[in-house]
């Protein structure tokens, strides 16, 4: 097992690039099912939930290359249409072969993913949506057994707006019979970057990046290029550490409109921001103003910043409320931040967070990705060293995040526990 060993206290300085977004990447390795024709990816961040993701699709019989950020899939020779739960366990994005397996063969047989750190996160609208478009749909020892002679277009409102809900039902659309509309779709810009690929792949979709998705089933799908929008959640992790630490970082190779809601509150905070084309700067203009979260979906404040706003308004200017309303657990990083000093009061789902001077550093111990990314900023704030346990959780979603670190002047090692 491996951690990261940090000694706090230096403000952060300089330019990062952006990687491509785990939360796009995935889907969109999924939606290379849907054609029997090879797809290229470019910008494919080098992380474990895609190496996960990729061995999922080997283990269906795609051929893969991989060159550094690029992928390309074969899926004309697919001989398995069955995602075990060996492999499903790891990454709950796993789910995301449902949808394209059912549209392209008719048939899908899918681990249940479980719930996780943050959640009981089921995976029922899934289903639902998957029911609606013509799936018979069981399940049996753990696993959703779907099959449908063929999928027919339908309405489908979701319970709840739904990332991954949303790009399964997209992914199974675009190959059914007819019209499908998808209400109370989610906003979130990895589905628009999910639509764009499948139309650039022949889908008819409209409406993406809206609450109504309307899809025209097409007969089939082509081969496409296609590059991963930059990680929005990665380069808002990085600001907030900038300005968490007194510094002034640049983010850069991303899209700045996707980080409206982070770039507000960092402003809000008392931070001087300024964006260009495919750049943000945060630059720190003193001791910050402790800030009010609620977390909603695009394009409102993302729940996977949460963590990293919580971090700093633990060393922020008097008290904030942060109210968590997508998961249920995601407060796992509380008990972490109270361990560097941090003073933070937890009533159902919302924290009360009363900025402290200084915090001090501590082993700590990751418990799910964005926690782990709060904890790391966390620990470049306070004064000496701290250790980060169980850092897979942050690998599964920063690509070389300590070594991005380190050219910002953080003092950051990772060494074998
Ligand atoms: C791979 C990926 O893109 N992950 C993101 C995706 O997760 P994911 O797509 O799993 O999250 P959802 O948007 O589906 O979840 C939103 C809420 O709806 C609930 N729900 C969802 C589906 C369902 O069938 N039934 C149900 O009850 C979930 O438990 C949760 O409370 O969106 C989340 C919310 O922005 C982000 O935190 C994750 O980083
Ligand atoms: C919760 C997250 O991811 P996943 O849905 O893959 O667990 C995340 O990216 O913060």
């Amino acid at each position: 097992m491996q951690k990261l060993v940090i000694k706090g206290g230096v403000p952060l300085h300089g330019e990062i690039s952006v990687s491509g977004a785990k939360n796009a990447a995935l889907p969109l390795l999924a939606s290379a099912l849907l054609t029997d024709e090879p797809v290229v990816f470019e910008n494919v961040p080098e992380l474990a939930d895609v190496n996960t993701m990729i061995r999922l699709l080997e283990d269906l019989g795609c051929k893969i290359e991989r060159n550094d950020h690029r992928v390309k899939i074969d899926a004309s020779q697919v001989r398995s249409t069955v995602a075990n739960y060996d492999l499903v366990k790891t990454m709950r994005a796993s789910i995301l072969v449902l949808g394209p397996l059912i549209a392209r063969f008719g048939k899908a047989t899918v681990s249940l993913p479980g719930g996780c750190s943050i959640g009981a996160r089921p995976v029922d609208q899934h289903i639902k949506g998957m029911k609606a478009l013509g799936a018979e749909i069981n399940l049996e020892h753990g696993y959703v057994n779907a099959f449908a002679d063929k999928l027919v277009g339908a309405r489908v409102l979701t319970d709840m707006v739904t990332v991954t809900g949303t790009e399964n039902l997209l992914m199974a659309a675009v190959l059914a019979e007819g019209e499908t509309i998808l209400e109370n779709a989610a906003r979130e810009p990895e589905v628009v970057d999910l639509a764009r690929c499948l139309k650039s792949m022949g889908a008819d979709i409209t409406g993406e990046g809206t609450v109504r998705i309307v899809i025209k089933g097409v007969k089939k799908l082509h081969g496409t290029n296609y590059k991963v929008m930059a990680d929005r959640i990665e380069a808002g992790s990085f600001l907030v550490a900038g300005v968490a630490t007194g510094g002034d970082v640049t983010v850069t190779d991303c899209q700045p409109e996707y980080l409206g809601a982070v770039i507000e509150k960092l402003l809000e905070a008392g931070a001087e921001v300024i964006t260009g084309d495919t750049w943000v700067r945060a630059k720190s203009k003193g001791r910050t103003k402790a800030v009010d979260i609620r977390t909603v979906p695009y394009p409102g404040f993302p729940t996977d910043m949460q963590a990293q706003f919580m971090a700093l308004d633990t060393i922020s200017d008097g008290a904030s409320h942060i109210t968590e309303t997508i998961f249920e657990n995601r407060f796992m990083h509380v008990p972490e931040l109270q361990r560097l000093g941090a003073d933070i009061n937890i009533d159902g789902h919302t924290a009360t967070v009363r900025g402290v001077e200084k915090l001090s550093g501590a082993p700590l111990m990751a418990t799910d990705l964005r926690a782990s990314a709060a904890l790391v900023i966390a620990a470049l704030v306070a004064e000496g060293e701290s250790t980060v346990d169980r850092i897979y959780h942050l690998d599964r979603g920063y690509e070389r995040m300590e070594e991005k670190l380190k050219t910002l002047g953080a003092q950051i090692e990772r060494i074998k526990a």
